[in-house]
């Protein structure tokens, strides 16, 4: 059996997009379908045959024939039945995987700002978990284009060859049926949405209490919380009764609707075997392609009803099946040198509301450690965002004479390395939170993050599992984890957010001088509250409360910013080499 193939299709937004995808699997379909539903019409034939055979006396050995027969084409139809629903197995699981990977490249490719937007992962995991109940309702529709559709066209022509006007007496409740199911459609609709609602939201309640079971424990908000989410279950179980109760209890009465015919056949039927127009076995045929049809058109009847229940998924998903994007990953950068140069630069996060950051000027280049330091919310880590390229942003940052924004996504990451504020530990082993998936060795980058002696004290070394989050490392391990994630992933320009502020400051001065050992060939943006080891960088970007900057060297700031010269002396002088007192007089 050849194995499937993922692979991304044009205009993903249109649903019979993915039938025509997979065209050859829906051509075995429609072979197996067909002749499936076709040939089980040959069942109750052969079935009256047989009566008849039996009932009129003929021989043993004609009967054994016939009952041969019988059994051998019930034994092919189930073969054809088999291999129908393997492949329409084969499309549904074919149609899952596609649509998968289309809103997974569809993540791959949000911008920063709209990942930023909690609604939108929120809506991205509903919208994935989706894909299930949506595809089962495709597996539906097809399967029952051929398991009602084509077999009720086929009983009900076989039903005329036998005698037009009985059939057409009979079958005329059908349709009746039928258009009580298109109209509770509406119906239906609206409390499967409302049910698929509940759904989403009591998973992400889940989710919430899972991630955040410490923080609900500490505060003795669990058994509030469980109340809550007792009423929130009531509230889902309501939900799915309604949405349920309709289209399930709805099916005996389609059911019995579509059934009222078989009145008629007996009438008419039993009059024609007693005036000699029909034998017992072709009565008996009639009857099992009456009933077998009749129910056939009940579950017609549910079937649009489950075809409009997975119409809320897809208008769910459908935002997200966007047209497959390539990442480019060529690459056109100087590898030589580094020089940085930031002129006018402004920053908002958002269009239109006030900048965080005013007029920021420097250079720096290869080999330097350039510190950024300012009071609480004064834009430091917004400084490191910004020169990640990311999010737009006025002024210039010019790498190596070009801008920042004409570099693509990709050369931007292969000349920037970032340590963002949090640690943002994966629930993975050591190893894997520095190389990500890569292969390389961690020997040496443990060692410049003052790590080594931490592992030799653990039993697995680098397959160590720092838990959910890192809950199983100390802060300071964590911060050195991911500074080394950070180191491991060495670039041009290294933008690291206040790697120490967990980290005692021998650890802190140790790592500094690895820094400036081994990471000379890079530039290295330092952002800090501590300043204990401002005097060692080479320049210092200082900002103020006002939007103000102060930049230049140490000294130069000594002299010209009374707040940068007050914290540094307080954080240098008594308590100066005690981590309390520095988170006490930090800017
Ligand atoms: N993603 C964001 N969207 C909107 N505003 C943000 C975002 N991140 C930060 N801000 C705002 O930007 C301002 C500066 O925050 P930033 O984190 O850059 O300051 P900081 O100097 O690094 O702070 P701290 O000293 O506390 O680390 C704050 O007022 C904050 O609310």
């Amino acid at each position: 059996m050849s194995k499937m193939k993922i692979e991304p299709m044009k205009q993903p937004d249109k649903i019979v997009n993915y039938w025509k995808k997979e065209k050859f699997v829906v051509a075995l379909i429609v072979i197996f379908g067909l002749s499936y539903n076709i040939t089980i019409i040959l069942g109750p034939i052969y079935q009256g045959k047989l009566i008849d055979s039996i009932a009129y006396g003929n021989s043993l050995s004609s009967v054994i024939i016939l009952a041969i027969t019988y059994t051998l084409l019930i034994g092919i139809n189930q073969l054809l039945r088999y291999f129908k629903r393997f492949y329409i197995r084969r499309f549904a699981n074919s149609t899952s995987a596609t649509m998968r990977l289309m809103i997974y490249n569809n993540i791959m490719h949000k911008s920063i700002s709209e990942l930023d937007d909690e609604n939108t992962g929120n809506l991205m995991t509903r919208a994935i978990s989706d894909v299930d109940l949506c595809v089962e309702g495709m597996r539906k529709f097809t399967t029952e284009v051929f398991d009602t559709g084509v077999l009720m066209v086929t009983y009900i022509i076989s039903m005329l060859v036998y005698d037009v006007k009985i059939t057409i007496l009979s079958i005329i409740f059908v349709p009746i049926a039928m258009v009580l199911a298109e109209k509770l459609k509406t119906v239906i609709y609206k409390y499967s949405k409302e049910y698929r609602q509940k759904s989403s939201e009591l998973a992400d309640i889940t989710y919430d209490a899972i991630e955040n079971s410490m923080i609900y424990r500490v505060n003795g908000m669990e058994s509030k919380n469980s109340v809550k989410y007792i009423e929130e279950l009531e509230d889902l179980q309501d939900k799915a009764i309604k949405a349920n109760i309709l289209e399930n209890s709805m099916q005996p009465i389609y059911n019995v609707i579509a059934m009222l015919g078989i009145i008629i056949v007996i009438y008419l039927g039993g009059t024609k075997v007693i005036n000699g127009g029909w034998t017992v076995g072709a009565f008996s045929t009639y009857v099992a392609m009456f009933t077998a049809m009749a129910f056939k058109a009940s579950k017609a009847a549910k079937l649009f009803n489950s075809v409009q229940k997975s119409q809320v998924s897809w208008k769910r998903i459908k935002p997200y099946l966007e047209e497959y994007k390539i990442k480019d990953t060529s690459s056109n950068i100087d590898t030589s040198c580094t020089l940085l140069s930031v002129k006018n630069l402004s920053f908002s996060y958002e269009d239109g509301k006030g900048n965080i950051i005013e007029n920021v000027n420097f250079t720096g280049s290869q080999g330097e450690i350039i510190g950024v330091t300012g009071s609480i919310a004064s834009g430091k880590s917004t400084l490191g965002i910004s020169l990640l390229g990311l999010y737009p942003y006025v002024g210039s940052i010019k790498i190596d004479g070009k801008e920042l924004k004409d570099y693509s996504e990709y050369e931007r990451s292969q000349m920037i390395s970032y340590l963002g504020h949090k640690p943002q530990l994966l629930s993975d082993t050591i190893y894997n939170n520095i190389t990500l998936g890569s292969k390389s060795d961690i020997t040496s980058v443990l060692k410049d993050v003052c790590f080594d002696k931490d592992l030799e004290a653990m039993r697995n070394g680098q397959n160590t599992l720092v838990g959910n989050s890192g809950i199983k490392l100390s802060g300071g391990q964590q911060a050195r984890i991911a500074l080394a994630r950070a180191l491991n992933n060495k670039n041009k320009i290294i933008i690291l957010d206040d790697p120490f502020s967990a980290v005692d400051m021998k650890t802190e001065e140790k790592i500094i001088e690895n820094l400036k050992n081994n990471y000379n060939d890079s530039l290295i943006i330092l952002i800090s509250h501590r300043l204990a080891i401002f005097n060692r960088i080479d320049k210092i970007i200082l900002l103020n409360d006002d939007k103000t900057v102060d930049y230049g060297t140490h000294n130069e700031l000594i002299k010209k910013s009374e707040l940068y010269s007050t914290i540094y002396n307080l954080q240098n002088t008594e308590g100066g080499n005690n981590d309390e007192h520095n988170k006490k007089v930090s800017i």
